[in-house]
């Protein structure tokens, strides 16, 4: 039950939305999307989704082309409001349901479930339009996985959420994905793509600049971090080859380093300028990753 998505581009006149982009989820992993306001993430889901046909390329599921007749297989979290604001919250999630062909005691059974899971049962015969953005954001939630997709497309899930929800929302998602389920979710919270996530990419008008597994991204970015600590003054440490930057912190200092064979030069001269309480090599942050490949800073 993997997604496979070849070659897809999207042109809206002249304009390219989404530009030759491939990639594979294969079942049961979870991938993250990103990109900056405008980079196709969305265009893409709703090709995926069936919503809008590619202009060029292929998508399949489960080894077949999509269309829309696969939808009751697919759950999916737009990134803009998809609940009726006037319809009840249950009567709501139960009608989403039978429309995706569960039958309605099981959808019942479901919604009841989901919302006590998301500690608002209280909320069953309140219209949506009455709740917080927080609590709209849960009943999309329900509304998206209730009738047991085995694809989940996630636009921003954990938007306008605070801590101890966007906490509750992920359990859901992971325990989602344990049952199975092929999930892609974008998000403007990297802390959020790297704790989920096997398999990301990185989209940037349209293109995809960056796309792999986390840990083979980072990898491959060859250039790491050396996080030291002590009291010293660490400027001097700039000018060594191979210190690309370098940020005074509050206990010491964080340089960034072109490669491993940097760090030992930084932990001999660290040591010639006093006592070292600690020296480590980082990875590189997935912010670090997309300023670099896209040019800017993504939130
Ligand atoms: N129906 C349409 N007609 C014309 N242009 C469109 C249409 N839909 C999207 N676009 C354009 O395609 C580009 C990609 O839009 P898209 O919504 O896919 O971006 P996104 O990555 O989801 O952005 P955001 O993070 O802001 O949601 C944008 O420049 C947008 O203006």
């Amino acid at each position: 039950m993997s997604l496979i998505v070849e070659h897809a581009t999207k042109k809206f006149g002249d304009f390219t939305a989404v530009d030759d982009v491939s990639l594979t989820v294969e079942q049961g992993q979870m991938h993250g999307f990103l990109g900056a306001n405008g980079a196709g993430k969305t265009t893409t889901f709703r090709m995926i989704l069936g919503l809008l046909n590619p202009t060029a390329g292929i998508i399949r599921w489960n080894g077949k082309p999509i269309t829309y007749a696969e939808s009751p297989e697919i759950g999916y979290l737009p990134e803009e409001r998809g609940l009726y604001p006037k319809m009840k919250v249950e009567e709501q999630l139960i009608y989403l349901a039978q429309l995706r062909s569960m039958p309605k005691a099981d959808a019942k059974k479901e919604v009841r479930k989901w919302l006590e899971r998301f500690e608002v049962p209280h909320y069953a015969s309140k219209k949506v339009e009455e709740l917080s953005k927080g609590n709209q954001q849960k009943i999309q939630l329900i509304a998206s996985l209730l009738h047991q997709p085995s694809l989940l497309i996630l636009d921003e899930p954990f938007s306008g959420l605070d801590p101890v929800n966007v906490e509750m929302l992920k359990s859901a998602i992971l325990d989602f994905q344990k049952e199975g389920a092929t999930i892609v979710f974008s998000s403007h919270r990297l802390d959020h793509v790297e704790e989920l996530c096997d398999n990301m990419s990185i989209l940037d008008g349209g293109k995809i600049v960056v796309g792999g597994s986390i840990r083979q991204v980072k990898r491959s970015f060859g250039k790491q971090n050396v996080r030291i600590k002590m009291d010293q003054d660490l400027s001097i440490l700039h000018n060594i080859t191979g210190v690309e930057n370098f940020t005074k912190t509050h206990d010491g200092a964080l340089l960034q380093i072109t490669d491993e064979t940097v760090a030992q030069r930084l932990l001999e001269e660290s040591m010639k300028l006093g006592a070292l309480r600690h020296f480590a090599i980082e990875e590189p942050s997935l912010e670090e990753i997309f300023i670099a490949k896209v040019g800017k800073a993504y939130a």
